[in-house]
């Protein structure tokens, strides 16, 4: 088996950041986890990837084509696209060595994931090469701090959850630049309620009166996907990314081996196990 995050969320949500800070934090529990770029776009991270699209096609070589004459957005997919036709180009830079950990830093254009089937093909042939993966998306909790905002990016979580069909975790971004006030605003919503929500949302404006049973709706697929649901990330406080690491290893089941591997070597051999269960 080998293991995958596939980290996504809207441009600017903090992935790239994600993507070395959890580099950094595995080391200090000696576990070793590569990065590859798969954003064809991308100007600035601060991990050393062990594959990048960009040596592959660069966004600038489809925009710059004077045939197909695309904008930054056709562009982007069309790199996407390019990147499936090659698979075995990204297969040869993966590699085959069993026990891998590996992060995707994905582009920020996010109906590559909520409803475009480029991503999901990509998934497909990850799990061909044996890959467990668990989708992570970013929000930036900048975005997140009222009901109405809350709702739209919740939604924007679900689609891509959805979508994508994987184990999901959905993390609140630069917790570290929100203010008290606004951090227990946020507080309430990492378990959403969509009751609250909704009163909150339904006060006043015409607008909201004549959408109410939009809204309520959408309370009710939120309630009923209880899936829905909000990890803070703060990527200054190395325990809540110790406890984010954590989670999402134990949906991939990584690490598990090697503990049945430690159990498996019986330190007692007189014994006979009988002590297991005192
Ligand atoms: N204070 C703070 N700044 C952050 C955090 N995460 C990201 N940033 C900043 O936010 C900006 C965008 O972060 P990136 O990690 O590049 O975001 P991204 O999602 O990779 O962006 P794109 O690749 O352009 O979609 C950068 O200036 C980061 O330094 C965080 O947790 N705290
Ligand atoms: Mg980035």
């Amino acid at each position: 088996m080998r293991y995958a995050q596939l980290v996504v969320g809207p441009a600017g949500s903090g992935k790239s950041t994600y993507c070395s800070t959890m580099v950094q934090h595995a080391e200090t529990e000696n576990k070793t986890i590569h990065v590859i770029n798969l954003d064809p776009a991308a100007e600035y991270f601060d991990y050393s990837p062990i594959a990048d699209i960009r040596e592959l096609i660069h966004l600038d070589d489809a925009m710059e084509d004077d045939e197909m004459r695309f904008g930054p957005n056709g562009g982007l997919i069309f790199c996407m696209e390019y990147l499936l036709e090659n698979i075995p180009w990204l297969k040869e830079q993966i590699g085959e060595d069993d026990d891998d950990y590996i992060l995707f830093d994905c582009p920020g254009q996010i109906e590559l994931f909520t409803h475009m089937d480029t991503m999901k093909k990509f998934v497909e042939f990850l799990k061909t090469e044996n890959f467990m993966i668990c989708s992570v998306f970013l929000v930036d909790s900048q975005f997140m701090v009222d009901g109405a905002k809350f709702l739209s990016g919740t939604m924007t979580a679900l689609s891509v959850m959805i979508n994508l069909e994987l184990p999901h975790v959905n993390l609140l971004s630069k917790i570290d630049l929100i203010s008290k006030s606004s951090k227990k605003q946020i507080e309430s919503y990492l378990e959403p309620d969509p009751h609250i929500l909704l009163s909150e949302i339904n006060t006043g404006s015409r607008w909201s009166e004549k959408y109410t049973k939009l809204t309520e709706a959408l309370g009710k697929i939120i309630e009923d996907f209880s899936l829905v649901r909000f990890y803070p990330l703060n990527i200054k406080d190395e325990e809540n990314v110790a406890d984010i690491f954590f989670t999402i290893n134990n949906i991939i089941q990584y690490g598990e081996d090697a503990d049945v591997k430690a159990k498996d070597i019986d330190l007692h051999p007189d014994e006979d196990g009988e002590d297991s269960f005192g």
